[in-house]
């Protein structure tokens, strides 16, 4: 069965800034979050209020182990390791199948 990609993604409010200056270019999604298909455009909105932030063009969506996030994802992520971590299980408690999505901020 072939999932329609979304062209909405919503972030935390206090990440918004990151995304909107192009700091964060990765994010960290379950299974249900994860069908972005690479090259299309999409509007980034925050969760808490639905404002509209910026847009971004998705580069990659790849599986990622909960295990297996590292340094690397938490600089892409423009987040202390620990706290990237503690907001993941906060989120998806108990979830070793997640997927990164890479992503370019769109230049307005
Ligand atoms: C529904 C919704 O907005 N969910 C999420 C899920 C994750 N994030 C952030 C938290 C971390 O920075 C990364 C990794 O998951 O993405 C988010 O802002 N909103």
């Amino acid at each position: 069965m072939s999932v329609i990609a979304p062209t909405q993604i919503t972030f935390f409010e206090f990440l918004t800034p990151l995304v909107a200056s192009g700091q964060k270019t990765i994010t960290i999604r379950d299974f249900s979050e994860s069908h972005y298909q690479p090259g299309t455009q999409v509007e980034v909105y925050t969760l808490e209020s639905h404002t509209k932030v910026c847009d971004i063009v998705i580069l990659a969506v790849e599986p990622l182990a909960f295990d297996d996030i590292n340094e690397f994802h938490a600089n892409q992520e423009s987040l202390p390791l620990d706290e990237l971590k503690q907001l993941i299980q906060q989120v998806y408690p108990d979830q070793q199948r997640l997927f990164m999505i890479s992503f370019a901020l769109v230049e307005t």
